[in-house]
């Protein structure tokens, strides 16, 4: 076991996370603490801070820094479940990022020294690492915030760039497996994009990118994916699946937010017009002073995400078929949401007849869930994902999501379904819905009114 001295373990004790039991749940074979170790060291002492970088290097201990280990333990947080609306740093992200953040911390533009020099290196490192995991060219990553910025320089700036000629895009809304006849129909002489999600946030249907990029190829459309909860879980090739802009988002994949990167083909060449005037960094497409120790993260998390892609996913699968089988067969009336044959099992939306969605989520408190999307929590509307797909209102009322990550344990899982089991049951038998069901009373045949 990794001794707990490393900065990162330390704030991430100070956060509340129970740092040996992660550390159990990395890949034994790929979480080596040999690398991390020696990165830790890299790491200046508050009070060397100015010495440059010939100083003796020395980790923090616990108390310089103004941690006290006894209080941390106190914290007793949710159980988290809600990775569809972001994931945990991994503490192997958070180690690549801080020296980038005490000690080299060069503007990666500056041509005139090292400090410039070495934070371009990890700039250039990390952009090949986001190309490695979806088979991309390293020269076909722009580096933005996120996902939101990737997916408006993709839509609206070939949109403007194409605006004289090219006026039709095409988009969905919802989550529905995409009908492929009806797609290639909807396709016009003068429309220039394509853009579909490749994993639906909510229900976590995949989409048949394969044969959306081979329909949009041969009609000589571009193809753009927005990939945020796809890439570092399924396999993404930009070029298997001629995709042409992609957006990716770092806080999706164990990397941190307000980092996130935007594919874009080279061959055939993608022309876009830049959302953003400024310096002129990332060949223009996205000025602004790049921030190195986010680069670093998002690309230390696409290294990993290759790397134990195949470990995360059965885990996740596994993790995922213990969660509905446990809750399936002790709770009656419920009905997954989406197809299970195309979806990503690590989100499991789940709808409870007869109670409110809303209901349970405030009653299962020490557990971190979401009702379908970000969205529609906020506004408290059925999921239009959820109706479009023909869920009744009520239904969609009572859809609750469950996101299983890379640190998600079966302990936490098998809490979860026992939680679940005894609120819905709690909840149901206060229901005057439950009770007609009991009773026989078809709920369909019931004329409501409103006053
Ligand atoms: C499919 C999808 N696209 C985009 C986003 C937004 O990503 P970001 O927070 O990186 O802008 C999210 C997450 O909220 C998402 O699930
Ligand atoms: S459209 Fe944003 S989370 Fe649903």
């Amino acid at each position: 076991m990794t001794p707990l001295t490393s900065p990162s373990r330390l704030l991430t004790r100070h956060l509340g996370y129970n740092v040996t039991f992660r550390q159990r749940f990395l890949n034994p074979v790929t979480s080596l603490p040999k690398q991390t170790q020696r990165k830790f060291t890299s790491v200046t002492a508050p009070d060397q801070a100015a010495a440059v970088t010939t100083q003796t290097l020395v980790t923090p201990s616990p108390e310089s820094l103004g941690f006290e280990e006894t209080s941390v333990k106190k914290v007793r947080r949710p159980i988290y479940l809600d990775m569809q609306a972001t994931t945990p740093v991994d503490p192997r992200v958070l180690d690549a990022m801080l020296p980038y953040l005490t000690q080299h911390y060069g503007n990666p533009h500056s041509r005139t020294h090292a400090y410039g020099w070495e934070a371009e290196k990890a700039v250039e490192q990390a952009r090949t690492h986001v190309a490695e995991l979806i088979g991309a060219d390293p020269k076909e990553i722009v580096f933005t915030s996120g996902a939101t910025e990737s997916n408006n320089i993709s839509v609206k700036g070939v949109a403007r760039f194409y605006k004289s000629s090219k006026k039709h895009i095409i988009t969905t809304q919802i989550a529905r497996l995409i009908d492929l006849n009806a797609f290639a129909e909807s396709i016009r002489p003068d429309t220039s994009l394509v853009s579909i999600m490749t994993v639906n946030n909510e229900i976590g249907v995949t989409q048949p990118v394969e044969e959306i990029g081979r329909i949009c190829r041969s009609k000589k459309i571009f193809f753009h994916t927005d990939a945020a909860q796809a890439v570092g879980k399924i396999p993404v090739d930009v070029n298997k699946m001629n995709i042409d802009l992609m957006s990716i988002s770092g806080h999706k994949i164990y990397g941190p937010k307000g980092i996130g990167a935007l594919y874009v083909r080279r061959k055939p060449r993608v022309r876009l017009e830049a959302l953003q005037s400024g310096g002129g960094q990332e060949r223009g497409l996205r000025s602004g002073t790049v921030p190195t120790p986010l680069v670093v993260g998002l690309g230390e998390a696409c290294r990993i995400a290759k790397e134990e892609m195949q470990y995360d996913s059965e885990r996740v699968k596994k993790l995922s078929q213990r969660l509905i089988d446990g809750i399936m067969s002790k709770v009656q009336h419920i009905v997954r949401n989406g197809d299970p044959n195309a979806s990503y099992p690590g989100c499991v939306n789940l709808s409870f007849a007869y109670i409110e969605g809303e209901s349970l989520l405030m009653a299962l408190k020490d557990i971190a869930l979401s009702s379908g999307s970000a969205c529609t929590s906020a506004s408290l509307e059925p999921s239009y994902v959820l109706r479009a797909l023909g869920a009744e209102d009520d239904m969609a009322h009572s859809s609750i999501r469950f996101g299983i990550g890379r640190f998600t344990t079966e302990r936490e899982i098998d809490l979860v379904v026992d939680r679940v089991v005894r609120h819905v049951d709690k909840l149901r038998e206060m229901s005057p819905l439950w009770e007609m069901v009991q009773e026989g009373i078809d709920l369909k045949s019931i004329q409501w009114s409103q006053h």
